[in-house]
């Protein structure tokens, strides 16, 4: 059956879906673009966590706005541009900017960057965000890398994967016991140890958001194991994996959640992107280093 790119509105949820072919059309506009070369790197940056894009040389923009059939970005913290540079010697494209489920986008437009990126070249993604913090021993600024997920909008599906499947962008069963590269934690764990940066370790869960959990909400996401909970990150974690990726997530503890009904006030986003800004530079020494950390072998076909 021929897969279409379509647009309808189902359940009132945007249903918008890209085929191969559209996806090969935009990675083929970007890799045009005048000192644009393939990336090998894709790093996505959460919320508040832009900054990141400025560790890059030799830069080039791209706005969402000017590429065609790309979502764009509606929330504040999200700059909404691609931005092409190298870290060292290695080319890498920067997400200044993600998609969300909240703000009613489609799970295909939500992963449609990391499907280009893939076709423009990438080996690796790594997948920032800003998450709320369960866990009673970590605090807020922690850097926590992300050993596993809990994707609660994919089990009650709404998985990216969800729909016909084209092999060509990855197989239609695909097990998820290894998401999140070992190799990969490994080497962030030595880079953290040699920049004295403590890095946590823990599950991810996903609640499809805009609104914060309530407090019974994150008893139950803790009691099933999770550390963290943000809106974001499985997604395109899973869409990359599939597609063959090696994926490394990182989280930056920007509140802690509310466990207790006398305590207040609610998690606000305004937090959440102060936070982002006051652990920024440590954000981008990680990854700098990081990245030039990563072996050749990890980044070769
Ligand atoms: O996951 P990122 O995009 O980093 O952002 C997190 O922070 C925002 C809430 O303040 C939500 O978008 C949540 O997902
Ligand atoms: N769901 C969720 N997302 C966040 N992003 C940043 N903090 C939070 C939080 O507490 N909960």
């Amino acid at each position: 059956m021929p897969i279409k790119a379509s647009t309808n509105i189902n359940m009132d949820r945007a249903q918008t879906t890209y085929t191969y072919e559209k996806v090969e059309e935009i990675a083929k506009f970007l890799l045009a673009k005048p000192g644009v070369k393939p990336p090998k790197i894709g790093i996505i940056c959460g919320t508040g966590l832009g900054g990141l894009a400025d560790t890059l040389v030799d830069k080039v923009d791209v706005e969402y706005k000017d590429i065609p059939s790309f979502p764009i970005s509606t929330v504040k913290g999200h700059a909404g541009k691609l931005v092409f540079g190298n870290i060292g010697k290695t080319p890498v494209v920067c997400m200044k900017g993600r998609f969300h489920m909240y703000e009613g986008y489609s799970m295909s437009q939500v992963t449609l960057p990391v499907r280009v990126m893939k076709l423009m070249g990438i080996k690796v993604l790594c997948a920032t965000n800003a998450a709320g913090n369960l866990n009673k021993n970590f605090q807020v600024g922690d850097l926590m890398i992300i050993k596993d997920h809990i994707f609660f909008p994919a089990l009650g599906g709404f998985n990216p994967l969800v729909g016909p499947n084209d092999p060509r962008f990855g197989p239609r069963f695909h097990g998820l016991s290894d998401l999140y590269s070992r190799e990969l934690k490994a080497v962030a764990e030595k880079v953290g140890k040699e920049l004295n940066i403590t890095l946590r370790e823990g599950v991810y869960a996903m609640n499809a958001g805009p609104s914060f959990e309530s407090v019974a909400e994150c008893k139950m996401m803790i009691a099933v194991g999770a550390d963290v909970v943000g809106m974001s990150t499985c997604p395109e974690a899973v869409v990359a994996a599939h597609a063959g990726l090696k994926v490394f997530g990182m989280s930056l503890l920007t509140n802690d959640c509310i466990l207790d009904y006398s305590f207040g006030p609610a998690s606000h986003h305004e937090q959440v992107l102060s936070v982002g800004e006051s652990r920024g530079d440590d954000v981008k020494k990680f990854f700098l280093n990081f990245i030039k950390a990563i072996p050749d072998s990890t980044l070769e076909d």
